[in-house]
């Protein structure tokens, strides 16, 4: 496989608390991820590492093999790490169109751009993220679900290599869930997707590599089949939460 992440021995203290302890994983180039774990096991604070809102204690994050650990979060989404966050951060009072032009300008989509990157058309983002009629809707009139596939909309307009989601779901409805996860499903063809999220319905639907953490810790990765039949995972966190 073709590493595009790799985080190596990532250690990260808050305190006296180790939010990550000892963590290496490695995430493909064109591939889907999902992050799953019980209340505290240090799935943000993974992110938060990845994109550069924290730094680690310990450990290395390689991004196409360029070391990338303790840059700047904005340093960071310029090499082409793409974050969406739960809460939305668009312009309420743009457009949808006109929001997704603003990302497109962006220091970030502008680095990408002048790395060799080729931004995607604004009708395709507009057609993969099911906007395509909505293009001259104001943000602030869009129905939750819609307003965060405008976020990821924003995201792909920067073209980046990683797109990481927090908590994609939340909030969507059932309909919107299995399209949010069919998304992704389509966009893994042009970058590596990386999930944390609760409902085991949209791990499910995703259908990409599952890594659960517990206490800071890889405790199992692999397909949502193997994730669920594990006596383990059952205990520290499906039993709890799953279906
Ligand atoms: N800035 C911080 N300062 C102190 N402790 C923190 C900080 N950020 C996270 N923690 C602690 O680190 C541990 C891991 O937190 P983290 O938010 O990464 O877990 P999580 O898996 O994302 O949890 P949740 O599903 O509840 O969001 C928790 O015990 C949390 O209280």
């Amino acid at each position: 496989m073709t590493v595009l992440l790799s985080l190596q021995h990532i250690s990260r203290r808050f305190g006296g608390l180790l939010a990550l302890d000892d963590v290496s994983l490695d995430f493909a180039a064109r591939a889907r991820y999902c992050v799953i774990g019980p209340n505290g096991a240090g799935k943000s604070t993974l992110a938060n590492v990845i994109c550069g809102a924290v730094r680690p204690s310990a450990g290395r994050v390689l991004l196409d093999g360029a070391e990338i650990t303790g840059r700047s979060p904005h340093r960071i989404a310029r090499r082409g790490i793409a974050r969406k966050f739960q809460v939305p951060s668009c312009f309420p009072e743009a457009s949808v169109g006109t929001n997704l032009r603003i990302a497109a300008e962006s220091p970030a989509a502008r680095s990408r751009i002048a790395a060799g990157a080729t931004p995607p058309a604004l009708a395709d983002v507009l057609a993969v993220t099911g906007l395509a009629d909505l293009a001259r809707t104001t943000a602030s009139e869009l129905p939750h679900g819609r307003r965060q596939w405008l976020e990821i909309g924003m995201a792909l307009v920067t073209a980046p290599k990683l797109l990481l989601l927090d908590e994609p779901s939340a909030g969507l409805t059932d309909d919107e869930t299995l399209a949010t996860a069919r998304m992704i499903d389509e966009l893994c063809g042009e970058m590596t997707v990386i999930a944390i999220e609760h409902d085991m319905r949209f791990v499910e639907a995703v259908g990409g590599e599952v890594i659960v953490l517990h206490q800071g810790a890889v405790l199992r990765r692999g397909t949502f089949d193997e994730v669920r039949a594990d006596h383990t995972v059952q205990d520290v966190y499906l039993g709890r939460s799953a279906r």
